[in-house]
């Protein structure tokens, strides 16, 4: 696994967002299907036309293991780009997230399967496979462009994308934040007179 995958992976998104000030999130629909789901990986991107998942099934036969499979389906909300068997196979070969500006289908089954799925939802219908869709391509997903190779980070709270060329920088804003959020839940949090001066001087700024 890349170093940065590593280093990503123990630091809550909302550090992550801060440290790009806000700009990088995935629209906020776009959630796991469990809370604990947490996923570190490079993205694998796949455009599809709406209704049409035979580029998903092109994108798992090309990605490589440790990728995120990131699907602009448009937003789609009425047929799932995949269910339990496609995200099954995905799992198997490796790929360790899915995320998904629309919806998948089988949700109990891809539940039982704990393989991190952040989605708009689930639908009934199934897509058709005509095709015409594209991989490895700049795609926009959650309101976001996600440039294959980005890394892709989810948990709770959402997807943050941080672009290859700023990695090393968030990496260490980061950082930075988490330990200034650790060090004001030591002092601060819990105790009255600390929750006061913190106040003060803020509001006296
Ligand atoms: O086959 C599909 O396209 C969707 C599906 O139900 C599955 O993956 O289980
Ligand atoms: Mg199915």
């Amino acid at each position: 696994m890349d170093q940065h995958v590593l280093d990503f992976m123990n630091i809550p998104t909302t550090c992550i967002s801060d440290a790009m000030d806000g700009l990088n999130n995935l629209h906020p629909a776009i959630k796991p299907l469990k809370e604990e789901y947490k996923v570190v990986g490079r993205a694998f991107t796949v455009k599809i036309p709406v209704g049409d998942n035979l580029a998903v099934l092109k994108a798992i036969r090309n990605a490589k293991p440790g990728d995120v499979l990131v699907v602009d389906a448009k937003g789609d909300q009425y047929r799932a780009i995949a269910g339990d068997f496609v995200v099954g196979m995905m799992q198997t070969l490796g790929i360790v997230g899915l995320v998904v500006d629309g919806v998948i289908r089988d949700l109990a089954g891809i539940k039982e399967l704990n393989f991190p799925v952040f989605s708009k939802g689930t639908a009934v219908a199934a897509s058709g496979k005509a095709g015409f869709g594209e991989i490895n391509v700049p795609v926009s997903c959650g309101g976001m462009t996600v440039h294959p190779g980005d890394l892709i980070i989810g948990d709770v709270d959402g997807v943050v994308v941080v672009p290859q060329a700023i990695e090393q920088e968030i990496l260490t804003k980061a950082l930075e934040k988490l330990n200034k959020d650790q060090i004001r839940e030591d002092q601060i949090s819990g105790n009255r007179e600390a929750i006061l001066k913190h106040l003060d001087d803020l509001l006296s700024k």
